[in-house]
């Protein structure tokens, strides 16, 4: 049977990687991305941002919305503290499956819960199975039209708090319009736009990264 592309991304983690060395974790994805197959992980251009806002931060619990592969929840999670909590949501089962042991591999299972299931559902649960009262960094990287009612929600359930931030990718391509209108005209949210490009390519892509007021 055919394999598919995550399959074959995976493959490429086994083959290339160390087991239990995050760092090499990404360097097998990110050279089979630009080398062999594209795949729409954050890369290592806004990955870079990506790591600079999570050590700037150093959360205790991150939400990342649409885990894929698994290689920004490798990214993230490399750099978190001790005892520091990634909650990763996926509802593909068989990108689940990809990014379970793309997670193993990088020897980050401990810091690392990934959630089978879609945001919509888990958002409002987040507190009552996870004992999570805010979270203190948020990435957004699932379907792009979904990146303002899953904000909205979870502004409704009390999970952002005074100085919570939420790093948005590909505000630019594919584009989340109506994310970005509302973040940068509502009072509550500080935002800045860090300008970067799509993944393993030349094209204008960037974070939006917003801090809530309360
Ligand atoms: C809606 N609630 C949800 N809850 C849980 N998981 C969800 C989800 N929505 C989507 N997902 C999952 O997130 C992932 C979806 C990501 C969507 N991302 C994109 O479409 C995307 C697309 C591009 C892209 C850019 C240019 C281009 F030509 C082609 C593609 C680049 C990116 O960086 C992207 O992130 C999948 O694994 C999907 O199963
Ligand atoms: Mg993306």
């Amino acid at each position: 049977t055919q394999s598919t592309r995550p399959q074959r991304l995976l493959n490429a983690v086994q083959k290339n990687a160390t087991r239990g060395d995050p760092r090499s974790v990404v360097k097998a994805i990110d050279d089979f991305c630009r080398h062999k197959e594209w795949a729409m992980n954050v890369g290592d251009e806004k990955g870079c941002i990506l790591d600079s806002v999570v050590s700037e931060i150093n959360p205790a619990a991150v939400l990342e919305l649409g885990t894929y592969c698994g290689y920004s929840t490798v990214r993230i999670a490399r750099l978190l503290p001790p005892h520091a909590k990634l909650i990763t949501l996926e509802f593909n089962p068989d990108f689940a499956a990809i990014a379970r042991q793309v997670i193993a591999w990088a020897g980050l299972e401990e810091k690392v819960q990934l959630v089978e299931g879609a945001s919509g559902d888990w958002i409002p649960k987040m507190k009552e199975q996870f004992g999570i009262t805010t979270f203190d960094l948020v990435f957004l990287d699932h379907w792009k039209d979904r990146y303002l009612p899953d904000t909205k929600l979870m502004e409704e359930c009390g999970l952002l708090r005074k100085g919570s931030v939420l790093l948005a990718d590909n505000v630019i391509c594919p584009g989340t319009p109506d994310y970005l209108e509302y973040i940068r005209s509502s009072p509550r949210y500080e935002s800045r736009y860090f300008k970067s490009h799509l993944e393993y390519t030349k094209v204008e892509d960037g974070l939006e990264k917003s801090v809530f007021k309360g």
